[in-house]
């Protein structure tokens, strides 16, 4: 275990390192953050004792490390240093072996089985047998940060000190590296520190984060804890967003750029809509920020192109996804840019209306096949045919992430209630429908003009899509009915 307390330390009259403490339990890893010139790599040299500090305290399991002589406290820590302008005139594995140094003894200091065995080891962890023998000038950057790495860990020391170890290297590699160095904490108790450039790796990777601001520890703690908004914000100066992992519980960050996106003259309009009977098409000038449960690219993106696709009542395809992205790009569109769904009604059955206000305009669609309506409550009870409600909600305003999730509950309570309306039942309960068993919501929003954080019945939007949404749907249902009828 490392423990640091108070630490203070700098270059002559300069503080740069002020008051620091943490501690590191065996096998886990911490992340030190910060802008350029924070003291990150002052502090790794104040703990690893290049650089004698002026007050405070570095422990290893207790032990000062001024008690430590030099070998002995270089086989409990090694360190990957910032820079390496040492060693180039060297061998991979002759730069890989000096790592072995602390176990050396003697003036004619013997080579051991534990020596070859420990630089075998860091060749294979790091993947670099292959260019044992090249002298290291001769590898690229990314290659020769892997020896260095390989160095580090050859010295078989339990705390490892890192300066921006993915310095370098490509996306696998970074991932290769940062997963070896975390399966060895995990296997061999390695008390792990390392500095970081890139936030998300550290999220990913790290225990605890420690983010450094001018010297002083502005946050410690669990990512969750550290990669906030704000304290980014204000420690790097930097617009950030912050936003989920898609696998893991580790925050991420998007930087945001300080150059504004051009705005554009062009607004939605319901007219822009064209109607064929392959489809009910909405092309956008600008990507709209969209949110859908649509078949293609579902979820949250930016999309110009919106399909809402006529298929037979019949249509069945294993893999619905490639045969819709097959249509698009036959169609000449671009399955990254389109958002796509499915129905089985006419598109000339289609509604679309435009709905103005105060801020801007809300443009409405829906097709309703109501054939195969569900009352949700008893959906569980028996086995339901396929139906489709899809309803399309484009802003022309700029919506916050809790605006989008309201427009969908909005959207849908104004759906339910003009199926209520329309007395449209359930065929196998003859209960009040609630929707149809593959109902699919769109909002998509062109982000620029007024800003909209909410979207619930209180707010004008809200209240826009509510009664345009039940509008559009009662109208949508008598054009089904109606042609049923014929
Ligand atoms: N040898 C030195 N002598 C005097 N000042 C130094 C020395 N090394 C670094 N400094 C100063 O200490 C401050 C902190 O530098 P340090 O290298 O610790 O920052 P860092 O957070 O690691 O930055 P970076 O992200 O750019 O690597 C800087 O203002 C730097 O100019």
């Amino acid at each position: 275990m490392l423990k640091i307390t108070e630490l203070t330390g700098g270059y002559g009259d300069k503080t740069i390192v002020k008051g620091v403490s943490f501690e590191v339990p065996k096998g886990k890893m911490l992340g030190i953050l910060g802008p350029n010139g924070s003291g990150k790599s002052t502090m790794m040299k104040l703990i690893s004792g290049v650089l004698p500090a002026k007050s405070g305290m570095v422990e290893i399991e207790g032990r000062a490390i001024s008690e430590f002589g030099a070998k002995e406290l270089a086989k409990k820590m090694a360190v990957l240093p910032q820079l390496h302008a040492h060693a180039f005139a060297h061998t991979v594995r002759e730069t890989v072996s000096l790592g072995r140094y602390p176990h050396q003894s003697g003036w004619f200091a013997s080579w051991s089985h534990e020596d070859e065995a420990a630089v075998a080891e860091a060749l294979r962890l790091m993947d670099i047998q292959q260019y044992e023998h090249t002298p290291i000038d001769q590898l690229s950057g990314g290659e020769q940060q892997r020896v260095f790495v390989a160095q580090a860990l050859a010295q078989n020391a339990k705390i490892l000190l890192l300066d921006e170890p993915t310095n370098h290297l490509d996306i696998n590699h970074q991932r290769e590296l940062l997963d070896t160095i975390k399966r060895q904490a995990i296997e061999k108790d390695l008390t792990i520190i390392s500095i970081f450039h890139d936030i998300n790796l550290a999220s990913m990777y790290c225990d605890q984060l420690l983010l450094l601001d001018k010297g002083h520890v502005m946050r410690i703690g669990e990512p969750h804890e550290v990669v906030r908004e704000q304290d980014i914000e204000r420690v790097y100066q930097a617009r950030v967003s912050n936003h989920p992992h898609p696998e893991l519980p580790k925050p991420q960050i998007t930087l945001l750029p300080g150059v504004e996106r051009p705005r554009s003259a062009s607004a939605i309009r319901a007219e822009d809509f064209s109607i064929s009977a392959e489809m009910v098409l909405y092309e956008s000038d600008v990507p709209l920020k969209t949110v859908s449960s649509a078949v293609i690219n579902a979820g949250a993106g930016w999309y110009r192109t919106f399909i809402n696709r006529h298929v037979d009542m019949d249509y069945n395809i294993d893999d619905s996804l490639s045969e819709m992205t097959r249509f698009i790009e036959e169609r000449g569109f671009k399955p990254t840019d389109t958002v796509g769904m499915m129905t089985a009604i006419k598109t000339e059955h289609v509604i679309i209306k435009e709905f103005p206000s105060s801020f801007g305009s809300v443009v409405i669609a829906v097709t309703a096949g109501v054939g195969n309506a569900v009352d949700v409550s008893k959906a569980i009870e028996r086995p339901l045919g396929v139906g489709t409600i899809n309803t399309w909600i484009l802003v022309n305003g700029a919506l916050s992430d809790e605006a989008f999730i309201q427009a969908m509950i909005t959207a849908t309570e104004a759906k339910t209630k003009a199926l209520h309306q329309e007395g449209v039942k359930d065929p196998l309960t003859g209960t009040i429908a609630t929707g149809t068993s593959t109902d699919s919501c769109l909002v998509a929003a062109t982000q620029q003009g007024a800003i909209l954080p909410y979207a619930g019945p209180i707010t004008e939007l809200g209240g826009l899509i509510g009664s345009g949404v039940y509008q559009c749907t009662i109208e949508a249902i008598a054009l089904y009915r109606k042609a049923k009828m014929q």
